[in-house]
């Protein structure tokens, strides 16, 4: 058995932020367990990898969702990643810090000390700002980088667009201004991808007091007297354990952390009984609060040359590929998603209720019998999309049974509220005005089925049924607040009735952030390890 002051479960977005805070003053011996391996491939590193992560098993958990009568009967694909640096390592890189509303929100719900004032006060200290010309602000360790002087010509067509139907647009979304058309801002740093791991887990490693252990699946803690004391871990197909001689902190996400407290007994104690689980605490709320962004695309062929004619043919995957070797930029460099923003559906709304998306590009998923493959067509195309912001419908997730490698039970509970599919049709029509104006119409060549421009608000609604997805962004299943009746960690993270115990990851959201949420999970992150040290003193 071997000693640590803080072993972190999961070295995810959040994980490797809290590795590198908790060991900087070389006082403390930090280990991180990660089910997934090292991350070093080169899919990983490169922006546009993404697609070629998006189904592989090496670095993707791969999970399912149950069928949802309120999505047409379908089950979801819900991608998560296996592999240090997590979901951040296969993510799209979208930046987007969140709307200051939707953390005074948190303080609101009970999340005590996370307003917008604390968050924007740490998103200074995590970021360096980069812009088109090289120029920095800031000097934190995660590069933001400004890429509007890369993007693709085609998206100058949905700036026109939103200028034509009169709504704002600004170039910064992150920025005091941040509603409107914009370019997205995305974390790579010298046409690298920069997420967590690279800007805070690889620094951290090269100091003594930090032990990284991938293939590391934990399976279960020991908790003794109320206090969590140990991590059960298989590795190699040998089983292990290891003390913590301060905390444990489980920063596994969304999908994983509640299940690993319902697997050590923390969770409804009805349901873990069922499951020959004895209870040591009885909270409803693990598992609980689930909440995503899901969104649909809409798919057009273009009157004019897109990302496609660059990245189907072979001699231009050459070419971008040679362009990147050489400069590091180029459409390799970028994410798939270029543009898009936080807009207002209806102008007299207090804050924006929808984050668009404008791809100048298209692409179908094909499996060719081994794997799946992300391939743009063959045709010039564009996707103009929608998420709405701040979905009110509440899921859970739960363990299958007492084996921790059975999958998960996911049940978002989508579309489950009125609120939502008003939510849903106001952002269908928000596209539906964009695809009218005369800068979208005339990059219009035909809808690719079904077509947006022909649909009544019933039609939006059951069309989002068919079609929508997940946007990737669970949060909530962990809950934070300060009363331990609706809450699984109090604000200062630590697990309601447990000592010795956080939850650091995307899981502990109050609620979901208007936008992309990897950003808000690395704040979260980097705000919870000061509050750790702060209570060791
Ligand atoms: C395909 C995709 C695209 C996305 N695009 C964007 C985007 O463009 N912009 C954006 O802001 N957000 C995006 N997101 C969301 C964002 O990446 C996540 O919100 C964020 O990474 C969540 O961080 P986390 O620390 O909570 O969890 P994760 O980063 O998922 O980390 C959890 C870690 O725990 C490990 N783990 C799990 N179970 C165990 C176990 N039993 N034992 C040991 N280790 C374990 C996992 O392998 C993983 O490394 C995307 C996500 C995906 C999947």
């Amino acid at each position: 058995m071997t000693d640590y002051d803080y072993i972190i479960i999961g070295a995810g977005s959040a994980g490797c932020v809290l590795a590198e805070r908790l060991s900087a003053s070389l006082r403390h011996r930090v280990l991180v367990l990660e089910a997934g391996g090292r991350g070093k491939s080169p899919w990983i590193s490169l922006p546009l990898g993404y697609g070629k992560s998006f189904h592989n098993p090496a670095v993707n958990w791969r999970y399912h969702t149950e069928a949802e009568e309120a999505l047409a009967g379908r089950k979801g694909y819900w991608p998560r990643g296996k592999v240090v640096g997590g979901s951040g390592a296969i993510n799209a890189l979208v930046y987007a810090r969140g709307l200051p509303q939707d953390f005074d929100d948190w303080a609101a719900a009970g999340a005590t000390g996370w307003n917008w004032t604390a968050a924007l006060e740490t998103y200074e200290a995590m970021e360096t700002q980069v812009a088109s010309d090289g120029s920095q602000r800031g000097t934190g360790p995660l590069h933001v980088q400004d890429v509007s002087d890369q993007i693709h010509p085609t998206n100058r067509h949905f700036f026109a667009a939103a200028q034509e139907l009169g709504l704002p647009a600004t170039d910064d979304i992150n920025g005091p201004k941040n509603e409107g058309a914009a370019v997205y801002q995305i974390n790579t740093s010298g046409g690298r991808r920069m997420h967590s791991a690279r800007a805070y887990l690889a620094p951290a490693l090269k100091r003594p007091n930090v032990t990284l252990l991938t293939g590391a699946l934990v399976e279960g803690l020991g908790v003794e007297s109320g206090r969590a004391t140990s991590v059960h871990v298989r590795h190699k197909g040998r089983l292990m354990q290891f003390r913590a001689g301060r905390e444990i902190i489980l920063s596994a996400g969304t999908v994983t952390s509640p299940r690993i407290l319902q697997l050590a007994g923390i969770g409804p104690a009805g349901m873990l009984k069922s499951h020959g689980i004895a209870p040591i605490l009885d909270n409803p709320n693990v598992g609980g609060n689930l909440q995503d962004h899901l969104g649909i695309n809409y798919y057009f062929r273009a009157t004019e040359p897109t990302l496609n004619n660059v990245l189907r043919p072979f001699h231009g995957k050459l070419r971008a590929a040679l362009q990147y070797a050489l400069t590091r930029r180029g459409p390799l460099s970028l994410s798939v998603n270029q543009c898009g923003g936080y807009f207002r559906s209806v102008s007299e709304m207090e804050q924006p209720d929808q984050q668009l998306y404008f791809n100048p590009v298209t692409y179908t998923t094909t499996s060719n019998g081994k794997r799946t493959v992300v391939q743009p067509d063959p045709f010039p195309g564009f996707i103009l999309g929608f998420q709405p912001s701040r979905p009110t419908s509440r899921g859970r997730i739960d363990i299958g049974d007492k084996d921790p490698e059975t999958p998960p039970l996911i049940r978002p509970n989508s579309l489950s509220t009125d609120e939502d599919h008003t939510q849903v049709v106001a952002g269908g029509m928000l596209c539906q005005q964009l695809i009218a104006t005369t800068a979208l119409g005339q990059l219009v060549e035909s809808a690719m089925d079904p077509d947006l421009r022909g649909m009544a608000p019933e039609e939006i609604l059951a069309d989002f049924r068919e079609r929508c997805g997940t946007v990737f962004h669970p949060v909530g299943t962990c809950r934070m607040g300060d009363d331990a009746a609706v809450s699984v960690v109090c604000p200062r993270l630590k697990v309601h009735g447990v000592a010795g115990l956080r939850v650091v990851d995307a899981s502990v959201f109050p609620n979901i952030t208007s936008g992309n949420t990897n950003a808000p999970t690395m704040m979260l992150a980097h705000r919870a390890a000061g509050l750790i040290l702060e209570d060791k003193s």
